[in-house]
Formats: structure tokens, sequence, C-alpha cells
């Protein structure tokens, strides 16, 4: 049989504090929040093991990619721990400077209608067309980081995942890898993987939690794609394994 072909799977943090209030967290290292905490031990439950409704088999599991945040590190434990002792260990775990949360500089710790109170004070935003308002994508942040930065390191660990995955494909092998981040890096790397520049915002949620995919169309390593839905509780490489 055909080994399935590569994927990411990337998973946004479980809850915090600041992701329940919506307010912009980069570099403050705080922690889940005890439903964050239940949140990515039932993810983790779900998502990785040998039984046939989780989807990623620890055999896969190649490498997990974590940003440096507590918060995101506590998740990768909690998402690991159903793992015996020898599959854990198994299992690389980077933690990757890149996928850091973009750096939000003066907008850190304040909510989106905050930070838009504060532009208006510092004359920033007069020259937006009427109704139009900061966001991210196309302005960036003061004294934090702007698009072109963020692209440059969100392709770098995309350029580090494709070169696992091109050897992969070439020896027919299983390989999933685990990304771990937040909100807005994740938007990012999700977009970039499939090419689109982020200036003019790729339009994608993401909760506290959330789990996304990525793949490649014809099982072909130059046709990067973004699963939309997926069958992966029931993957079709099992049809007739035990009807
Ligand atoms: O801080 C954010 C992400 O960091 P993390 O919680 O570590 O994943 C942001 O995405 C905020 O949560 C943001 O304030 C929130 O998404 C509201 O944004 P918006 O809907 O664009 O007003």
């Amino acid at each position: 049989m055909k080994a399935p072909t590569p994927r990411v799977i990337f998973v946004r943090h479980g809850q915090t504090e600041w992701s329940k209030s919506g307010q912009h967290t980069s570099v403050t290292d705080i922690d889940l929040t005890p439903f964050g905490v239940k949140q990515m031990e039932r993810t983790g439950h779900q998502l990785i093991g040998p039984e046939n409704y989780q989807m990623i088999k620890p055999d896969s599991l190649k490498l997990v990619i974590s940003s440096p945040r507590l918060r995101a590190q506590h998740t990768v434990k909690l998402l690991l721990q159903g793992l015996s002792e020898k599959q854990r260990e198994a299992v690389s775990v980077d933690i990757d400077q890149n996928i850091r949360e973009w750096e939000y500089g003066d907008y850190e710790g304040l909510l989106t209608k905050e930070i838009h109170a504060l532009r208006h004070e510092r004359g920033l935003d007069k020259d937006l067309a009427p109704g139009d308002k900061w966001n991210i994508w196309r302005d960036g942040c003061e004294n934090g980081e702007e698009y072109l930065q963020v692209t440059e390191r969100v392709d770098k660990v995309i350029q580090k995942i494709r070169e696992i995955h091109r050897k992969a494909l070439d020896n027919e092998e299983a390989c999933d890898i685990l990304v771990v981040g937040h909100g807005h890096i994740l938007r990012c790397f999700a977009a970039r993987w499939v090419n689109q520049p982020i200036n003019t915002n790729p339009n994608y949620m993401l909760d506290a939690g959330g789990v996304g995919v990525l793949s490649y169309q014809h099982h072909n390593i130059d046709e990067p794609a973004l699963y939309l839905a997926g069958a992966f509780t029931v993957p079709v490489e099992e049809e007739g394994a035990d009807l």
C-alpha cells in the first residue's frame, strides 16, 4: 500500500486568560487555564494514538515543532501524554523561535478596540478610508513586527518541513509533523503554505485549542494545499482492513 501523503497538523495552544479575554499575547509568557488544560488533554486523546479513531498514528509522528512560549510547550506535553514512554521518546521536539507569536510591540496585552483607540489618539490612521481600521496583516504593530518579518520566519519553518516531507515522499514513508503555536502566526503559516501573501489578510479563523491540517495534492510535494476538510476519522487507507 502507498504511504499516506505527508501532513502538517497544526494546533493553537489551549485557552489562556488572555485568549479568553481577546488580549493580544505574544511575548507575555502565560500558562493555560484549567479549561485550556482539559481542552488539550481531550484533543490529544482524540488526535494521537494507535486507535482507529485517532488521526495521527504514533509511528507516523516524526517531529513536533513548538513555539518557545510556555502555553505552547504545555500544550505539546498534554497532546503527547497518551503515548507510551517509548513512543514519546521516539518523537523529536524542536523549540523553534520562528513559530513564536507575531510580536505585538506596543499592542501587547491590548484588545483590538483598545488598539484602534490608541492609534486614533496617536493620529496614525487618519489616512485610512472612512470606516477602515487598523488591521495587523496590512499595518503591523508599532515597535513590534510587520508582515514581511513574520513572512520571512514562517517561510523558514515551511522550508524545514518541506525537506523532511520530500525525503518521506521519496521513501514512501508516512510522515506527520505537529506544529504548535499561536493565533496569528499559525494563520500566517497556513497562508504561506499555499504561497499566499499575508498582508491582504488570509481571512482564516483559529480558536485557542483549534486544529488544522496542511498537506499536498496528488501526493506531490510541489502542490502544497490546505485541507479544507478531511475524512480523518475513517481514512480511505482503512478500506477493507477490518470489515
Ligand atoms: O493574542 C493573540 C494570539 O496569541 P495566542 O493567544 O498566544 O494564540 C491574538 O490572536 C488575540 O487573541 C486577538 O486579540 C484576538 O484574536 C482578537 O482579534 P480580532 O478578532 O482580530 O479582533
